[in-house]
């Protein structure tokens, strides 16, 4: 084995604290702790110790663990410092730290380090930074589940049901003369269309994946004056946009980041739809359109004092039961009109943009498309990653390929061809592979000390 380096990084953010962490992972770790506390390292037991430095002073009394080899995060020696949250203290530390030998952790060098000690797969390494960077309840059960190994398991699962097809095929190779007969194509024939069924809903969970990591697009919209702007403060309790009793005031759409539950939301104010009078109303009016035609949730806002509008077709076909929730807004103004019939199977919400009544029953309704509209898997594995997707996408087209040359009654040798690249492709996935550049593109994106 080539001697290991040990590496040192602050695993908290810096700034004033009441704590920070300090890690450091290597061979070095128990002679460190036997020079820095005049003690030998006792593994998993939390001690108070005083931080000596090299040149004989205290640094900080402060609580640190040892991990041994084998039994650590990274796999390796593991020392956690936990001193008071003072930035220049911490660096003070590692300046002494690098001083005893120690270099700074490059970024994500303690999970990969756990990946190649064997602790993590991959998928589980890249869910580390999931877990880390999760913006809302969701994502981060998502991020929870696939750090507990859940995509390598069903990985892991679809991988071995494949290895038993190979090996079917394979015992056909030994006899080249002969042809698969019809009756044995069946069975693999019937477990390749299965894998691509089960690895095609795999795949489809990453639509899901994106509205968690990105957030949900919600687009409000509607004539103009009717409150779409009064909606958007409402909603994110803040004058965000300029409100006022002129028709055609919001010209360009505005984005704003909102929790709803367990959700996060894009929500996006548009240009109020009409028949455009100038060019830049026309412009405002194509952005809204852009926008509305790539929403995941629509919020059409009516005015309770006016008639049900028309809006343009285009938009009018995109409305469903499940994409869109009709707000009846100004209902604090007496003469309300009936709109029921606008939208008809959509859930319709009165509200008072500008009294701020019937705001929890719309989050209410919101909440509950979302969960009804969107296909959110409940247990099981999502694909959060661009790059699992790629390789799944990869292995299904070439499980495709196969099926179909089994079909054709092409050699068994070419098919079990195409099932190898397969499984290659998905070892992609939990890392079954030795790539430098793909490790290093990978862990490139952790923040230092992870
Ligand atoms: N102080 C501290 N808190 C932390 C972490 C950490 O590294 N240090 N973690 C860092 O992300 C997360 C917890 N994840 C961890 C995962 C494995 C091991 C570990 O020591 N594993 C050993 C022993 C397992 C056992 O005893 O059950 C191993 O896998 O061999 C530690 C933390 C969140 N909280
Ligand atoms: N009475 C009452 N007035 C409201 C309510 N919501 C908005 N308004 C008023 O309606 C007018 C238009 O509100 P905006 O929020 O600017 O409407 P908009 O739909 O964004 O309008 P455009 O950007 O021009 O398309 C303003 O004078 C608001 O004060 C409400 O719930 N009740
Ligand atoms: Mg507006």
């Amino acid at each position: 084995m080539t001697p290991i380096d040990t590496i040192i990084a602050p695993a908290t953010a810096s700034g004033e604290a009441a704590l920070a962490v300090i890690r450091v992972s290597g061979p070095l770790v128990p002679e460190l702790v036997e020079a820095i506390f005049g003690k030998a390292p006792l593994p998993r037991q939390v001690r108070l110790g005083r931080y000596l430095s090299t040149d004989g002073r205290t640094l900080d009394t402060l609580i640190y663990t040892v991990y041994e080899e084998g039994k650590s995060y990274s796999g390796d020696w593991l020392l956690e410092l936990t001193p008071h949250g003072n930035p220049w203290l911490v660096r003070k530390i590692l300046d002494d730290l690098l001083g005893r030998g120690c270099r700074l952790a490059e970024a994500g060098e303690f999970t990969r380090r756990a990946f190649l000690n064997g602790k993590l797969d991959l998928s589980q390494a890249e869910a580390v930074v999931q877990v880390i960077q999760a913006r809302s309840e969701r994502a981060l059960e998502a991020a929870r589940r696939q750090l507990s190994g859940s995509v390598g398991r069903t990985v892991d699962s679809l991988v071995d049901r494949l290895l038993v097809v190979t090996a079917m095929l394979e015992a056909y190779i030994d006899f080249p003369e002969e042809d698969l007969p019809p009756e044995d194509q069946k069975g693999p024939a019937q477990a390749l269309s299965s894998l691509v069924t089960d690895m095609e809903s795999l795949i489809a969970t990453r639509q899901y994946a994106s509205l968690l990591h990105d957030g949900v697009k919600c687009v409000i919209l509607g004539e103009p004056n009717v409150g779409k702007s009064s909606l958007l403060n409402a909603l994110t309790g803040e004058d965000r946009v300029i409100v006022s009793a002129e028709p055609g005031t919001t010209r360009d759409y505005v984005e704003e980041r909102i929790h709803i539950g367990p959700y996060l939301l894009r929500i996006i104010d548009t240009a109020g739809l009409h028949e455009a009078a100038s060019s830049l109303e026309e412009e405002g009016i194509h952005r809204s359109l852009e926008q509305i035609e790539s929403a995941d949730l629509l919020l059409v806002v009516l005015d309770s004092t006016r008639p049900a509008p028309t809006l343009p077709d285009p938009v009018v076909r995109l409305l469903n039961e499940r994409n869109t929730v009709v707000v009846v807004n100004k209902v604090d103004l007496a003469e309300g009109k009936d709109l029921a019939a606008f939208a008809a199977d959509c859930p319709h919400v009165p509200i008072s943009a500008a009294k701020q009544t019937g705001l929890n029953d719309l989050r209410e309704v919101i909440r509950r498309s979302l969960e009804e509209g969107l296909v959110i898997p409940d247990e099981s594995a999502v694909i959060v990653s661009a790059r699992h997707a790629e390789a799944l996408a990869q292995a299904k087209s070439l499980l495709q390929e196969s099926r179909e040359k089994l079909r054709e009654g092409l050699p068994a040798e070419l098919v079990a061809s195409d099932l190898h690249a397969a499984i290659e492709s998905m070892g992609l996935i939990t890392g079954k592979i030795d790539n430098e550049s793909i490790l290093d593109r990978l862990f490139n994106r952790f923040c230092i000390g992870k």
